[in-house]
């Protein structure tokens, strides 16, 4: 091969032939590039994966085990680690009917880069250049920056791709300054609309035999030892999960009655059969009204994994509904809907891509504030001082404050609880065990179980984080962490501290018969009374007996019981309206409803203004969706360096040292920002109800009013003000809350 000249292409999350722009750019004729061979190469990247099984048993695995930085759990999981595997496998597949292949290598991106390089040169070749395509995350960059300064050294010429899998390219926003990127997201997509119009076009499946010659294999060194790399797409998933199945000690069997969400296998062969299934059965034109599902593959898209890994891009899925919406594409005959434009679902698809690409902008913007304590918005700088006790809980002793409550153990006890699914709280339990069990979790129940660690326990959010890092099948860096901070109050949610979910209604709500609990907290599943299914502790002495669970300790300590009271459900609040900016400052999304995951958010779509998008019973439909296998495994990929940051920043919340909440239930689902305004001015306590319940929101010294009304009279510092609270007690009429709710705006 001396007259060879090879392209290395070193692939990391684009696991796709179809809609790439390298491998459309080395297929065309007219690229001139010049290159004889390319050699595709996707590397399993030591610091995020445990290549542990790699090693046959008589070596060491060189690499230590990937392992998070507040939490110490694994960096990736099995259901993700499986899922990447075989994202690589199809693509391998897809190359091999292609003419090419895809040469699979573990370790870290420079060292095989490196090997590669110097075994072709050693066998004449000459190295043309090495691609790579630039992906979010500091890990990545440095990746990226090691591999480029291998190749400027080593005379090679090194280039980096834009990431292409997103919805509207980078260069289409009309934001050329990240610092013009808007912290509210329903800003951001007016910027954006007409949603419809601003996809560019896809590209297509390079012709077979279109590629440049995969080198000779004798050409290729092989893998540096002591790893060797699999046969099989079975031994390669064996390969990455063996290390990390037993991520949680004595994980309970899987449910009897409970069935994965997302039973599909990776690659995107399937992504594509995934897209025409939703198309076809009708599931992209209901996505609006079965959105906040909670139980069965077919409520939402279940896309993301796909879209994580890239084997599929956002642009792909617009276009798939383009041609369906025009009725331009023959296979889609047949579907409701087709040809008919676009509809409530297409369009809230759509803004679901779009918030996968702001949560991405917002990474860019804010870069590695993403993974710390203080989050983007960076505001617990408010509470350092006077009000240094009321950080942020940790199980971490060398920084917890002295005087911590819950101590430094306690809050690890409660982790430990949080994560195996035993806290008490059936919607937190449920998802928490579907997660353990299936590596998916709705965004619905996603919602909940970040508001009630991050919120409800005020213990650091980023622990959440990392467990959903190691665990979610879809994880990807930003949409993860940005996500993450958005509900505990440091992103860019507008309401950022003052919208809680209360998971007793919202399980009320969204599990209206219980059916997600019940299969997923199999030990409540046999309550008649929903109030016992949702907080086994409300059980009356004699039925807990009949379950068994007298001695259960999620009824005798349930690590965070609130008392819901159904009889005060009032009728609906008025849903406020939505606010147009007009002013220098974002009042205007404060005043709106949005929230990741709720599409767009603003009370026009009857959602509750928690962001829900509505009261939309859960989609019980189980039905298997063609292009899947319904192997009740799944899997897992992962990135990011993530600032090990400490607590050197205090964070907003508070201590409240009390343990049995009463919620005085005023038709919405979190304690609302109401009395956190007044509080800043201090005001009158803004505790309320007759009946010693909490209220919500309150008046002045409110819910965090205390923080921030420093000086002022008689606020709580607590979320919720204890029995008997610290602050002003006042009280306040139904009528007088929800007023407050609809204009604290
Ligand atoms: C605490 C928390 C952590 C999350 N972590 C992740 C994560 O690691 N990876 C991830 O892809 N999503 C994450 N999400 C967003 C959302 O929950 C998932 O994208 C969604 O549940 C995936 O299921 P689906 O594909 O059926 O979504 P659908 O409801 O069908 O939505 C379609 C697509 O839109 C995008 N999307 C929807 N909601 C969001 C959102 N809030 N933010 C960004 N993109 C969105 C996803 O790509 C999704 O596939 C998180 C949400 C929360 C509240």
């Amino acid at each position: 091969m001396a007259q060879s000249k090879v392209i290395i292409y070193v692939l990391r999350r684009e696991l796709r032939l179809s809609d790439n722009p390298i491998f459309h750019h080395l297929a065309n004729p007219e690229s001139n590039h010049g290159f004889s061979h390319l050699l595709p190469v996707y590397v399993f990247p030591a610091q995020q994966i445990d290549l542990s099984g790699f090693v046959p048993e008589e070596s060491e695995n060189p690499h230590p085990a990937p392992k998070s930085a507040v939490g110490g759990y694994a960096r990736c999981g099995p259901y993700r680690a499986k899922f990447l595997a075989e994202s690589v496998w199809d693509l391998k597949t897809s190359l091999q009917t292609n003419g090419s292949d895809l040469l699979v290598r573990v370790g870290a991106y420079k060292d095989v880069v490196k090997s590669l390089v110097e075994g072709l040169k050693a066998k004449d070749c000459q190295i043309g250049a090495v691609w790579m395509t630039s992906h979010e995350g500091s890990e990545e960059k440095s990746d990226e920056k090691a591999v480029a300064s291998f190749c400027a050294n080593s005379g090679i010429d090194f280039k980096l791709w834009d990431d292409e899998k997103y919805f509207i390219y980078d260069r289409d926003t009309g934001i050329t300054d990240l610092n013009d990127l808007p912290d509210v997201f329903t800003t951001y997509r007016k910027h954006i609309e007409p949603l419809r119009e601003k996809a560019r076009k896809t590209l297509p499946v390079p012709e077979k035999g279109a590629l440049p010659a995969y080198p000779d294999t004798d050409m290729i060194p092989s893998q540096q030892p002591p790893f060797k790399i699999p046969d099989t797409c079975e031994e390669l998933v064996d390969a990455v999960v063996r290390p990390v199945k037993n991520f949680l000690k004595n994980l309970p069997d899987f449910p009897e009655k409970a069935e994965s969400s997302h039973p599909f296998r990776g690659g995107e062969t399937l992504a594509h059969k995934r897209i025409d299934h939703l198309v076809m059965s009708g599931g992209m034109k209901s996505y609006k009204d079965t959105r906040n599902g909670l139980l069965g593959p077919e409520f939402s898209t279940k896309l993301s994994a796909y879209l994580a890994q890239g084997c599929v891009t956002a642009r792909q899925i617009h276009h798939a509904l383009v041609a369906y919406e025009d009725g331009t594409d023959a296979k889609y005959q047949g579907a409701d809907g087709f040809g008919e434009g676009d509809n409530h679902g297409t369009e809230t698809v759509r803004i679901e891509l779009l918030w996968r690409d702001y949560m991405r902008l917002c990474h860019q913007k804010y870069g590695d504030k993403l993974f710390r304590m203080e989050g983007f918005n960076g505001k617990h700088t408010d509470y350092e001082g006077e009000d240094k006790k009321h950080g942020w809980k940790t199980a971490n002793t060398s920084i917890a404050l002295p005087g911590q409550e819950p101590t430094p153990e306690k809050v690890s006890e409660i982790l430990a609880r949080f994560n195996a699914g035993t806290t008490g709280m059936g919607l937190i339990d449920a998802s928490q065990r579907e997660l353990l069990h299936t590596g998916y979790t709705s965004n619905r129940a996603r919602q909940n179980v970040a508001s009630f660690l991050a919120k409800h326990l005020e213990i650091d959010w980023r622990y959440g984080a990392e467990w959903y890092e190691m665990l979610l099948v879809d994880y990807d860096v930003s949409s993860n962490w940005a996500n993450w901070q958005y509900v505990a109050g440091v992103g860019n949610d507008p309401r950022g501290a003052a919208r809680i979910f209360n998971p007793v209604k919202q399980a009320f709500d969204y599990d209206k018969d219980g059916a997600y609990v019940r299969a997923w907290v199999p030990e409540v599943a046999n309550f008649e009374n929903l109030e016992n299914v949702f907080q086994a502790w409300t059980a009356s002495k004699e039925d807990l007996k009949t379950a068994g669970l007298e001695d259960n300790i999620m009824v005798t300590d349930p690590v965070k019981p609130i008392k819901f009271n159904l009889d005060h459900k009032p009728s609906k609040v008025k849903k406020r309206p939505f606010f147009r900016k007009r002013g220098p400052k974002n009042r205007d999304a404060q005043g709106s409803a949005e929230g990741p995951g709720s599409s767009d958010g603003h009370s026009r779509s009857g959602g509750s203004p928690d962001g829900s998008g509505g009261s939309n019973g859960p989609s019980e439909s189980n039905c298997a969706a063609p292009g899947t296998d319904q192997a009740q495994q799944t899997s897992q990929g992962s990135s990011r360096s993530q600032s090990s940051s400490n607590h050197g920043g205090r964070s907003h919340s508070h201590h409240h040292n009390h343990h049995n909440h009463h919620y005085s239930h005023r038709g919405n689902d979190y304690f609302r920002g109401g009395g956190g305004r007044g509080g800043r001015g201090g005001g009158g306590g803004g505790y309320s109800s007759s009946q010693g319940y909490y209220n919500i929101g309150g008046g002045g010294g409110g819910y965090r009013g205390g923080g921030r009304g420093r000086g002022g009279g008689g606020g709580f510092r607590g979320r919720y003000a204890p029995n008997g609270g610290p602050g002003g007690h006042h009280h306040h009429s139904e009528q007088q809350v929800a007023s407050q709710v609809q204009t604290d705006a």
